[in-house]
């Protein structure tokens, strides 16, 4: 017979029968006891067998095992996911590193293209443009009531496998399964949500099994107005709610992140979340070396969300580190599709303060047009190389022979996700570097075999950061996420590496340390939000009693049957 959790209260619930069975966040399966199949209707309707949480995750596991397909791992988690959520964590919680390239990067990716042919059954809110009008009417029909946490896509840039029109919904999926396993926060609390604007993406428009709004992007006043609808009727129905704007455009994703930071309680994973996952890694790096971030002089492949948001807290910590922002500022470079960011150059408006005077820098360029990334490392000599660009390969062997001609230990970062995107491959960049590189990439790969030696690469990814984020906003009650939030998260990431405590060679911690770390995170950013005045102010033991008290973990409850 199963045995509720230590110390937890049982739950009254309404719901019996097969009903009960059907809700994926209080379904039990085998698990159900005697009494409670007894009280509940559910008697006949499961084998004999009453069996512990442990066994239903050790035969879960046996069958996830049996798939060769990655994509086939995922289906079969995901209906898990759907049919006993609590279930699902525990096989999560279980198999972590086995399981979060399946659930995340760069399975999900792959999940997200093929959305509309995987499709088995609901989850989160899909709020369509012509339905505009009755978002509080949908966000009513939700099924969780008490929500904490929203990540949103309009799926316009998937990882960097551009828009995916409906089939973004993959990746809030993929983000909350991260907040419940690594942040600890209940999925009672968490809702993925798709803005469905139509798609760009002409092979889903042709695709009769696309399931989304067939109709081109809405874009411009429209486009702006219908998010704004969103954002209110969420205010209105869950005014406290944290809410995560995930892979948006470039044209978008700043100018929201702008709109709404100081009204409510927002971030942007891509630009804020990356800055700091990047920041806390290169303060690792930087600390393995004996250096300090403002001696270094950093090249990014991609001036988009990823790569701007990362310059300005490079530029940040420079700054805190004692230089001027002037100075920063002149030893970051910036590419984009149109080689180095200069004045001469049409630019965002959040790229504007990265670009170098043309006059400056004319001489650069090996053909007397563009400055290519490969002219602008030989005459910048780069000691960090990041790439957030979406394109594969663009970190050539040319490229990084150049930097390690004038860098004996070149931090290198290829960040760009899903694992195809990737701009360089980690085993190449340490034979290029004959073994001198420090590297990471955002998706998973293995340790690299150098001449004996192996090598482990760390996975940069913004997933070491909001779960604990979320867990420190919800724990201290803040009302804002500020950068200087983000700040603290990432000093407080690099304050976990096993580099800096002297453990061992990885640049950060393992993911079996993630639960650790994302509480560490969360009491820092939670006191942040007190020191800037954005949560009420408690002592640190209280707010890490509350981070305790509020971290979820997969256990059954027991159930008591409240009156009709
Ligand atoms: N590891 C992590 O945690 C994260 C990784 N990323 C990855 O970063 C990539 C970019 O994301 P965003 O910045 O949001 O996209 P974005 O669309 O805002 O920016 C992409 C940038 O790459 C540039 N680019 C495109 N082709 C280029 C070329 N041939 N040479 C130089 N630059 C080129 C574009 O001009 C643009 O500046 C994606 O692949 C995404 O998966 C993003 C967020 C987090
Ligand atoms: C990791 C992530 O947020 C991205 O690649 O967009
Ligand atoms: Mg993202």
């Amino acid at each position: 017979m199963t045995t509720p959790n230590k110390g937890s209260r049982p739950l009254y619930i309404r719901y019996a029968g097969p009903v009960l069975l059907e809700t994926p966040l209080l379904n039990k399966g085998s698990a159900f006891t005697v009494e409670e199949r007894q009280a509940f209707n559910l008697e006949g309707l499961l084998p004999s067998k009453i069996e512990s949480i442990d066994e239903q995750a050790d035969r879960a596991y046996q069958q996830f095992s049996a798939f060769e397909d990655d994509l086939d791992k995922h289906v079969y988690l995901r209906n898990i996911q759907d049919t006993n959520e609590t279930l699902y964590f525990k096989l999560i919680n279980n198999h972590l590193v086995e399981m979060m390239p399946i659930i995340y990067t760069p399975t999900v990716g792959l999940a997200c293209q093929k959305f509309s042919q995987i499709y088995r059954r609901k989850r989160g809110l899909f709020i369509t443009y012509p339905d505009r009008d009755r978002i509080d009417d949908m966000l009513q029909n939700a099924t969780k009531q008490n929500v904490k946490v929203i990540v949103v896509t309009d799926s316009e840039r998937i990882l960097g496998l551009g828009d995916q029109g409906i089939g973004g919904m993959g990746i809030p999926i993929g983000k909350l399964a991260l907040y419940s396993s690594c942040g600890g926060i209940s999925p009672a609390y968490t809702l993925p949500v798709a803005l469905d604007v139509g798609t760009n993406n002409q092979e889903l428009l042709d695709d009769p099994l696309y399931m989304g709004w067939r109709h081109n992007r809405i874009e411009g006043e429209e486009y702006f107005a219908f998010v704004d609808q969103f954002i209110q009727s969420v205010r209105r129905r869950w005014p406290n709610a944290l809410i995560q704007f995930e892979d948006f455009a470039q044209a978008n994703a700043t100018p929201l992140l702008k709109k709404y930071q100081d009204k409510l309680c927002c971030f942007n994973d891509d630009i804020q979340g990356t800055a700091a996952v990047t920041v806390g890694t290169l303060l690792a790096a930087c600390h393995s070396q004996g250096t300090s971030l403002k001696d270094h002089r950093v090249v990014f492949v991609g001036a988009g969300s990823a790569g701007c948001g990362i310059a300005e807290q490079i530029i940040d910590h420079m700054v805190a580190d004692g230089i001027s922002e002037t100075q920063a500022i002149s030893q970051i470079f910036l590419t984009s599709s149109k080689g180095l960011l200069t004045d001469d150059l049409p630019l965002r408006d959040f790229q504007q303060k990265f670009a170098k005077k043309k006059s400056d820098v004319a001489e650069w360029s090996s053909s007397g047009d563009k400055i290519s990334l490969l002219d602008l490392v030989k005459a910048s000599k780069p000691t960090i190389l990041i790439g957030v660009s979406g394109v594969a390969g663009l970190i050539s062997e040319e490229v990084v022979k150049s930097m390690y001609e004038s860098c004996e230990k070149p931090i290198v970062l290829p960040l760009s996700n899903p694992t195809s995107k990737v701009e360089a491959l980690p085993k190449d960049v340490i034979a290029w570097t004959e073994g001198n590189a420090i590297v990471a990439t955002g998706s998973p790969f293995e340790p690299v075999d150098y001449q004996g030696k192996s090598y482990p690469i760390a996975q940069c990814n913004n997933s070491y950061i909001f779960p604990g984020v979320g867990l420190g906003v919800i724990a201290s009650g803040a009302t804002r996420v500020t950068d200087e939030m983000f700040m603290t998260s990432s000093e407080a990431l690099a304050a976990c590496s096993p580099l800096v405590k002297g453990e061992n060679a990885n640049l950060l911690p393992d993911l079996g340390d993630i639960r650790e770390v994302s509480k560490y995170i969360a009491v820092q950013v939670g006191l942040k939000a007190m020191e800037q005045g954005v949560a009420t102010k408690v002592e640190a033991s209280v707010l890490e009693a509350a981070v305790e008290k509020n971290y979820w973990m997969p256990e059954y409850r027991s159930y008591r049957r409240t009156s009709f």
